[in-house]
């Protein structure tokens, strides 16, 4: 199979897109955290910490996202809620030029808490999309709307805080 929904207690469910050989993507639906990364050989292309995997704390590891504040850019916790979040799975994404060759894709939304909502005071929708092509190559789309009822405008800072794996480093 292309996508892979695997259950894990903790708030740890994943899943897993597959491509050519051994060619594969993990994703956390907490934090919408790419988790792993293997080209077609297997080999992983992404730094996970050993000590990473303990919700409700942010995996140190992957490709964590930073929304709707980077580092200390904002009175919020370091890089925002969202990577300390369940995101759950878009059965209904508003359509997004796909390319036909990429078969393994999964699409993502997270949508502000009322707590989260007490403290940034801005409705939206984050919907991500994370696809792996048939070369291996990981491309990851983010769509961010504001669903502020009064149509009242927010600014945000964002990152894909990835970390590549390095084996030699002077
Ligand atoms: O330690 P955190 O909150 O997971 O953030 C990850 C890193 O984010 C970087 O932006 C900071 O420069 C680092 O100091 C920090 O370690």
């Amino acid at each position: 199979p292309f996508l892979e929904y695997i259950r894990a207690p903790g708030g740890l469910d994943k899943v897993v897109l597959r491509g050519r050989r051994s060619c594969s993507v993990e994703i956390r639906l907490f934090g919408g955290q790419v988790t792993s990364w293997k080209n077609d050989h297997g080999e992983e292309l992404l730094f996970v910490s050993s000590k990473a995997i303990k919700p409700p704390k942010p995996f140190r590891g992957g490709i964590p996202i930073c929304f709707p504040q980077f580092g200390t850019q904002g009175n919020l916790e370091q890089h925002g809620f969202a990577r300390n979040r369940l995101w759950a799975i878009d059965d209904n994404p508003p359509p997004l030029p796909v390319n036909p060759a990429i078969k393994a894709f999964v699409d993502l939304i997270l949508k502000p808490s009322e707590d989260d909502l007490k403290m940034w005071p801005h409705s939206f929708e984050f919907r991500l999309r994370i696809a792996l092509g048939a070369g291996g190559d990981l491309s990851l789309t983010s769509r961010i709307r504001n669903t502020n009822t009064d149509g009242r405008p927010f600014s945000y800072t964002f990152a894909f805080h990835t970390y590549f794996s390095v084996s030699d480093i002077r």
